[in-house]
């Protein structure tokens, strides 16, 4: 049940808590959730009426977009999938919106692995790419590389302070890539080797800003001084419609215990049991990286210099700005 009183399945709650809580976390992956969410709605539903069936899925919605504000590709899958919703009776209802998030889904893959083969093309034997966080639409690009069987080394910003940067390196290392895992800050130092940075995106703004991981933009301005090409893997549900009409993008902020725990905030106050209004921590999740230090952004319908994308985002979102449980 949501604050307003309409029937939330616990599946689609789990599902939110997840999303809050970073167990399902990268944008794509987040999408990609919340589509599966609202078919689980559907299905669980025990709506006898066409409007009440409606509003429980709108509920739903609303209680998927409330969990993280950064990532687009979250409020552009509830939208599309609800976008599909049609019908004159529950079962019809019940039936488009499963059909739709089904179809969201395989798009999602799709786009992913059309992505992967553009990205690969810009990756030469025995070139070193540096990442930064954990982005499946970045390692979609090294994933088909490899398979090319193009020989890449991998260089990999650990992420402070989730350490997703191990969850990439697992992943390379499962196809056999040689990875270095090196502390944020060590960055500048290992461009030196490197012949790319490979990101991803949580959301791309008109004017080809790129919102991600927090360090993606320090990293990128390090990389233009020293001559390497940044590249930013970001299938098209990446793109901000509502950036268009002059939006900016939240960027969210996280506890500030995932930067300074209870432990360290005791060390620091030295028996003071962490307690000192003058101790505070901040932790910004994500950053804006402007496109003039992005030399591309690689889609599932090409590559395109960053300035170049709001054309590609007037095709394929039209002027959207409603709220997606407001269609
Ligand atoms: O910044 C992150 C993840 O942040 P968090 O760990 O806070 O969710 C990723 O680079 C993008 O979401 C893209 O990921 P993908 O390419 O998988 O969509």
């Amino acid at each position: 049940m949501d604050d307003r009183g309409h029937d939330v399945a616990p599946a689609v709650e789990t599902t939110a808590d997840e999303i809050a809580a970073m167990e399902i976390r990268g944008a794509a992956t987040i999408a990609d959730a919340a589509a599966e969410a609202l078919a689980i709605q559907a299905e669980r539903s025990d709506a006898d009426r066409p409007d009440a069936f409606e509003q429980q899925l709108r509920a739903a919605a609303k209680t998927l977009y409330e969990t993280r504000p950064t990532a687009v590709s979250l409020p552009n899958a509830l939208r599309y999938v609800l976008a599909g919703m049609d019908g004159d009776t529950v079962a019809e209802l019940r039936a488009s919106i499963v059909d739709r998030a089904a179809e969201f889904r395989r798009d999602l893959d799709r786009a992913q692995s059309k992505l992967g083969s553009v990205g690969a093309n810009r990756l030469r034997d025995g070139d070193v790419v540096m990442t930064h966080c954990h982005s499946t639409d970045a390692l979609a690009c090294l994933e088909a590389a490899v398979e090319d069987g193009t020989e890449i080394e991998a260089i990999v910003k650990e992420t402070r302070p989730r350490m997703q940067g191990h969850i990439t390196a697992g992943q390379l290392r499962e196809w056999g890539v040689p990875v270095t895992v090196i502390v944020d800050g060590a960055a500048r130092r290992y461009l030196d080797r490197a012949d790319h940075v490979l990101v991803g995106a949580d959301s791309i703004a008109a004017d080809g800003s790129v919102i991600n991981k927090i360090g993606t933009s320090g990293l990128a301005v390090l990389a233009r001084e020293r001559g390497v090409p940044v590249t930013v893997a970001a299938q098209t549900i990446k793109l901000h419609p509502d950036t268009m009409t002059g939006h900016t993008v939240e960027i969210e902020r996280r506890d500030e215990r995932e930067v300074l725990d209870e432990e360290a905030r005791a060390a620091i106050t030295d028996g003071a049991d962490g307690v000192d209004d003058g101790l505070t921590a901040e932790n910004p999740a994500f950053d804006v990286t402007p496109p003039r230090y992005v030399d591309a952004i690689v889609t599932e319908h090409g590559q395109f210099p960053p300035e170049t994308i709001v054309t590609l985002m007037r095709e394929l979102f039209g002027e959207t700005v409603d709220e997606p449980w407001e269609l």
